[in-house]
């Protein structure tokens, strides 16, 4: 698998860089962005916080406004940023031209249903093919993290939740927290998945909570002037899915954030210690 380079920028003492690729798993070209901390350059094994971005999102959205880069070059930690769906001219979007389904919006899951089935498979990108790569290509360890936003969010709990050992570390950022149960994860799992809802329970970290294997801790983030949060996140139930499987997870409402880059901004650096520590420790 090669890596053609798209653009590089010294940040912070190390370096964002972004790479396309063909992949295999999704049968199109992708991108991803790549912040290397200056750790990186003096020999060290570093380890990886994969961040998957939400609805609308590609590489960019995190690396240019979460002002992670400054804390990552203390902890040295790696952090990469996958694109939210696949993409390219064979690569079918939204029949209505809906941004909360298909093209930057992939769900992070593997989908069954034509004509979604033969590249979005978003799951298996983010969880094998990607961390393969990342492991081929770049001076990491393998001690992993997993964190997202929205959409992401939900991404970053059902990969760690549905492969246990991949990860040593959790967080979530607003979650879509139980998508068999909101619009934008009925609409998007119905089509992804088949109408069939007993097949979206292996994709919805409530009801993966109760049979999870692993007890990784959980940090979530939540403002509580989301505008999404009644209809589409409902961290509430991730709560009491959590309370009844004895899964601990820490959920913080913060009182006036929205849905924005801004929240994330406000809270990133708790999250990149929250990993650095878990996977100092792994
Ligand atoms: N495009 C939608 C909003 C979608 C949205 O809020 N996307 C979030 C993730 S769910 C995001 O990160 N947007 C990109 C950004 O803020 O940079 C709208 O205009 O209402």
């Amino acid at each position: 698998m090669s890596l053609e380079i798209v653009s590089s920028n010294k940040s912070c003492g190390g370096w964002h860089k972004r790479y396309r690729h063909r992949s295999s798993t999704l049968s199109c070209d992708m991108q991803f962005a790549v912040y290397l901390p200056p750790q990186a350059e003096q020999g060290a094994r570093l380890p990886v916080l994969y961040w998957l971005s939400g609805l609308t999102c590609t590489d960019e959205n995190f690396m240019q406004k979460a002002g992670a880069q400054k804390l990552a070059a203390e902890l040295g930690l790696v952090i990469v940023a996958p694109d939210t769906s696949p993409r390219g001219a064979e690569v079918p979007g939204d029949p209505e031209g809906a941004w909360d389904f298909g093209l930057g919006a992939g769900f992070y899951v593997n989908a069954s249903q034509e004509p979604w089935a033969r590249h979005y498979r978003m799951h298996d990108y983010v969880v094998h093919e990607l961390p393969a790569l990342i492991e081929a290509n770049f001076p990491v360890s393998d001690k992993r993290g997993i964190s997202g936003h929205s959409m992401g969010g939900h991404g970053a709990l059902v990969c760690a939740l549905r492969n246990p050992g991949r990860y040593q570390s959790l967080s979530a950022f607003a979650p879509i927290s139980n998508p068999s149960q909101c619009p934008w994860g009925e609409k998007a799992l119905g089509r992804y998945l088949g109408e069939d809802r007993s097949r979206w329970r292996e994709w919805d970290a409530c009801a993966l909570l109760a049979e999870a294997t692993e007890r990784l801790p959980i940090l979530v983030d939540q403002g509580d002037r989301d505008d999404f949060l009644a209809k589409q996140l409902k961290p509430e139930a991730l709560q009491a899915a959590a309370k009844a499987a004895g899964h601990p997870l820490t959920l913080r409402l913060q009182p006036g954030y929205d849905h924005s880059y801004y929240f994330i901004a406000s809270f990133i650096d708790d999250h990149l210690r929250h990993h650095a520590a878990a996977l100092r420790n792994a």
